[in-house]
């Protein structure tokens, strides 16, 4: 590809490997973000909008697109923090994956029970930024004239204490699956995180401006899709206020009329994390014939 392929073109960053890589893939594939990446080329032009996609190290997509050399990207909440982008980029929209938790870990077996037992030990981490600022607030909140000291890691954080090289760790917890293999266990929380998409706050080039709004509401429909089933049961009309209470929908529920008198159908919008639930409550007021679909794709 020649450097004028990219004129003219919006830049979006994907990550390129890692926890985000896949999700993000399935994300431009339900916007109907069309591409095809040659394996050794990192970046590869959309064969269906005028979009070049650029794949980048997740940590790096801050930086790249607060400094405005990328239009729009997706990282992670938690390396904007930590490479301290938050004034250059704006997170637009929230995705709904790569969440975890930054965490203070510390061997099971060790007589460290708080993050302030920690003060002016050592602390292994990949994220010095956000763990320096942490621990920098105790030193000062603890006042033992005692500096922690923060050592940065690229990878494998959590070998570091057995390792000998720290007394505890901060990184990240999603399933805890990592954390407790390394036998560890997490003492404080320093932020929650998932993937946003974000765009550069000084936004260099205007021009790009609808096709960012466009991009930004394709993709909302997609997560949306993602959080949400469409629920649809049938109830006596008299049961319909109760009903209405347990599925109030994102706007209002939309009830037909059935053929049987005095029988409505309903079909509304619920958060699929809150299914089960829903559908006990829906149960116990008399709906009958409770039907759920998932959806590929939305505008809401
Ligand atoms: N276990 C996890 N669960 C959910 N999201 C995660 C998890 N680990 C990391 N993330 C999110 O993904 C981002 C990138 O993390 P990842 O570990 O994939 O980094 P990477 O260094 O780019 O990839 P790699 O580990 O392959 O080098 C993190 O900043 C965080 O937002
Ligand atoms: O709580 P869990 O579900 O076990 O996830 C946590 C792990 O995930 C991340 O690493 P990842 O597996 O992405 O690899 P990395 O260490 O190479 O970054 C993170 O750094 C933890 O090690």
């Amino acid at each position: 590809m020649n450097a004028d392929a990219l004129d003219g073109r919006l830049l979006f960053a994907i990550p390129k490997k890692g926890r985000l890589h896949e999700k993000c893939l399935s994300i431009l594939s339900g916007a109907d973000i069309q591409f095809r990446k040659h394996n050794r080329l990192d970046v590869c032009l959309v064969q269906n909008h005028n979009i070049a996609l650029v794949f980048l190290p997740a940590s790096d997509i801050p930086s790249f697109v607060g400094k405005g050399n990328v239009d729009l990207g997706i990282t992670g909440h938690d390396v904007i923090l930590e490479s301290q982008m938050q004034q250059h980029v704006t997170e637009v929209l929230r995705l709904g994956f790569g969440k975890c938790a930054l965490q203070v870990q510390v061997p099971e077996s060790s007589n460290i029970k708080t993050a302030q037992d920690l003060v002016g030990k050592r602390v292994v981490t990949s994220f010095e930024v956000l763990a320096g600022e942490y621990f920098g607030k105790l030193d000062a909140e603890t006042n033992l004239g005692q500096k922690t000291q923060i050592e940065y890691v690229g990878g494998s954080v959590e070998a570091a204490c057995a390792l000998g090289l720290a007394d505890g760790i901060v990184d990240l917890v999603e399933s805890g699956d990592t954390m407790r293999a390394a036998g560890l266990h997490a003492i404080a929380t320093l932020l929650e995180t998932e993937a946003v998409l974000i765009k550069s706050t000084a936004q260099k080039h205007p021009v790009h401006a609808p096709l960012i709004e466009l991009v930004t509401a394709r993709i909302a429909g997609v997560v949306a899709a993602a959080k949400y089933v469409v629920c649809q049961y049938n109830i006596r009309r008299e049961q319909l206020p109760e009903a209405a209470l347990i599925t109030p929908g994102r706007r209002a529920p939309t009830i037909s009329p059935l053929e049987e008198s005095g029988w409505v159908g309903v079909s509304v919008m619920v958060e699929k994390k809150k299914l089960a639930g829903v559908m006990d409550q829906l149960v116990k007021v008399g709906a009958e014939d409770i039907l759920t679909f998932n959806l590929d794709n939305c505008r809401v």
